[in-house]
């Protein structure tokens, strides 16, 4: 890998970071969290504007974002097949041509997400890549089937070589305000993901207010998130930027009361090369370096992938190619 577009996209080798243990349910701090929501919108309203990144700097942003990558099939009609080659499409993200000229040989997604009866396809295809397998998981994506259920299957895709597990919470317990019942949700599917580390699916589209995505960031931290997610992707709306913003700062509060870091994944309707540059800005500004990384930011896309591959291709040969040329991803 070419050593200064490594280093401005930060692909460098980084120092691992403590996995949180959870705590107590302290619900005097859950019901302090507040948030202004018209504050939120108007912030939210001026980060696409903001002057983005050009030229070098741009691609190795756009290859840091690849690194980010949940590359994500999750289609009642995907078949081993179609995995298999989004495998193939997470270990090679980008054209070799275009790799070499860019010095970014090597470049991988940062996982591949599938549901449960495809982890073990996809865990073959990845064999002796670093690259993880996760499974959605919980009754995805409603998280309606019975309790048993949702916690067998945590340990169904842990047995088949998931990684990494992104369960759904049950919104009405954020709807109900029971956060205790939230909390001991969570902790159990935690309990159950083992070594496998557990991302939190809010659901924020369905959560009706922007203090519950905040209090909901919270109990699930409590509970033991590894990182805290925003949709499914099935949801009527999915990540925005106000919710990042408060999710974001959920994560900064509870750092700066835990020192504990959590992750961070927005999914759903990513599909753009520019607006992941504007979440990754917003990372920067708001969380700083560490949070730039694979463990603790993921984006969750099916077809952002595409785009980046044809701006990068954009920036070295100035033309764009049809998007049929980059099918997957
Ligand atoms: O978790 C990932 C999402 O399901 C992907 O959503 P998307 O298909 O809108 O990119």
């Amino acid at each position: 890998m070419h050593t200064d577009l490594a280093r401005r996209a930060s692909l460098l080798p980084q120092l691992a970071h403590a996995r949180n243990p959870g705590m107590a349910l302290d619900l005097d701090w859950v019901a302090s969290v507040q948030a202004n929501t018209s504050a939120i919108e108007r912030r939210a309203a001026s980060l696409p504007g903001r002057r983005s990144v050009k030229k070098d700097w741009q691609a190795a942003w756009l290859c840091k974002a690849v690194s980010l990558i949940d590359l994500t099939t999750l289609s009642g009609d995907d078949t081993p097949g179609r995995v298999q080659r989004l495998c193939a499409k997470a270990r090679q993200p980008v054209r070799a041509d275009l790799l070499a000229a860019l010095g970014m040989e090597g470049l991988t997604t940062g996982a591949v997400c599938v549901y449960h009866e495809m982890v073990e396809v996809a865990v073959r295809a990845l064999e002796g890549s670093s690259i993880p397998v996760a499974a959605v998981s919980t009754g995805f994506p409603a998280g309606l089937s019975s309790y048993r259920t949702r916690l067998a299957e945590i340990g169904d895709s842990v047995a088949a070589g998931a990684a990494e597990i992104d369960i759904v919470i049950s919104r009405r317990h954020v709807l109900t305000g029971n956060w205790q019942a939230l909390y001991d949700e969570t902790a159990e599917m935690r309990a159950a993901c083992g070594a496998a580390h557990m991302k939190t699916i809010l659901a924020t589209g369905e959560l009706g207010s922007l203090r519950n995505v905040a209090r909901a960031s919270l109990v699930c931290m409590m509970a033991g998130a590894d990182f805290i997610k925003t949709s499914t992707g099935k949801e009527s709306v999915n990540a925005t930027l106000p919710v990042s913003l408060v999710m974001i700062r959920a994560l900064r509060d509870y750092h700066a009361r835990t020192a504990f870091r959590i992750g961070y994944k927005p999914a759903g309707g990513i599909s753009k090369a520019k607006d992941a540059l504007v979440y990754l800005s917003l990372m920067k500004d708001e969380l700083g370096h560490p949070w730039l990384q694979p463990d603790l930011f993921r984006f969750g896309a099916s077809s952002l992938l595409g785009d980046i591959e044809r701006q990068l291709e954009h920036h070295l040969t100035g033309a764009y190619s049809a998007a049929n040329r980059h099918p997957i991803g």
